[in-house]
């Protein structure tokens, strides 16, 4: 690792942890609980808390070198440090989502302007029933696309452009949004990757609107790799065959991380698959965890951190995605 992977003097801190981890005297924006029962975001000790139904029995924990103030705004809970701030809200199942997704991006974004972190870092989107269809018919996640674009195309300008996400599916129902984001200096790198089409891009074959997110974001000295999968161009390739997949994906990402990559997008350095921590794979069916993790023990160092979790993936076709970070 280089120079850049030091702890970030500014910038957010992010470590998995036992489920019930003290806060202690750590100045915590925020905190994912995976649990098996979801709940509406709060505060709780003092923390923006969400617990999500993803399983895994674990606790993401976004942290700070400087003290933080935390709040409420309507159906958002959040936390600010002056440089970086976390939000996150809960939007309860609906037959038709695009509207409520709508809005509650224009909230998140109404409300980071405001206090002024318009540069969005991260964005993670659980999308309970992701595959199934809403009350029209439509899948469910490109009915959340629709809203989404929607708030990021009535925001364009003010906010920063579109970074780094996840989207992906849950153990229940609802919808669940977590974002990082930074005040106007934060200056991140959103990357992409030369052999997948920007998902901007996707045609209407994949839905009515293309979905927002960049591959990556690079800021304060972390590489944020988005939920990345057995896509080619726009198609999936590899079907039915999870260990292909898992082989397309973890290419993927180490193509997207890689030095030639960075350089062109102007970021210095470059890494491998054993550089990534706080890595989450998806998988769509359970029984095929164990082959997964095989593939993906022999890819990662032993100290990162990696975590299973079992549950759909934003395309039928797709039986793995893998997410992590690089500092
Ligand atoms: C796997 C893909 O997309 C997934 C969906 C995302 C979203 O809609 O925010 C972001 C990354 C992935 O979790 C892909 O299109 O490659």
């Amino acid at each position: 690792m280089t120079v850049d992977s030091a702890v970030p003097v500014r910038g957010i801190g992010s470590a998995f942890e036992p489920v019930g981890t003290d806060v202690g005297d750590r100045n915590v924006l925020g905190r994912v609980v995976f649990s098996d029962l979801g709940v509406q975001p709060a505060i709780a000790d003092g923390v923006p808390t969400v617990i999500v139904p993803m399983g895994g029995g674990f606790q993401e924990v976004f942290t700070s070198e400087r003290p933080v103030r935390t709040g409420v705004d309507g159906r958002l809970v959040y936390a600010e440090d002056g440089e970086r701030l976390f939000c996150a809200a809960r939007i309860d199942r609906r037959g038709v989502y695009r509207d409520t997704v709508r809005i509650a991006y224009d909230s998140a974004f109404e409300l980071i302007t405001r206090l002024g972190y318009p540069q969005v870092l991260r964005m993670w989107n659980l999308v309970g029933g992701i595959i199934d269809d809403n009350a029209d018919g439509l899948e469910i996640y490109r009915d959340f696309c629709i809203g989404r674009a929607e708030a990021f195309d009535t925001w364009a300008g003010r906010v920063g452009r579109i970074p780094a996400a996840t989207g992906i599916g849950t153990r229940g129902q609802d919808v669940y949004l977590y974002f990082l984001a930074g005040t106007p200096d934060a200056e991140p790198v959103h990357l992409e990757n030369p052999h997948q089409t920007p998902a901007y891009e996707y045609p209407d074959e994949y839905g009515p609107k293309s979905p927002s997110f960049a591959r990556a974001t690079y800021v304060d000295g972390t590489l944020y790799v988005s939920g990345t999968a057995s896509i080619i161009g726009d198609e999936t390739v590899r079907h039915g065959d999870v260990l292909g997949q898992t082989e397309v994906t973890l290419a993927n990402i180490a193509d997207l991380i890689g030095a030639e990559n960075l350089d062109r997008h102007g970021v210095s350095g470059g890494f491998t698959l054993a550089d990534l921590d706080q890595v989450k794979v998806y998988v769509r069916d359970a029984a095929d965890i164990p082959l997964v993790k095989a593939r993906c023990e022999e890819a990662f160092s032993p100290d990162a951190d990696v975590v299973y979790l079992n549950v759909d993936v934003c395309r039928p076709d797709l039986l793995v995605e893998i997410e992590g970070i690089v500092r």
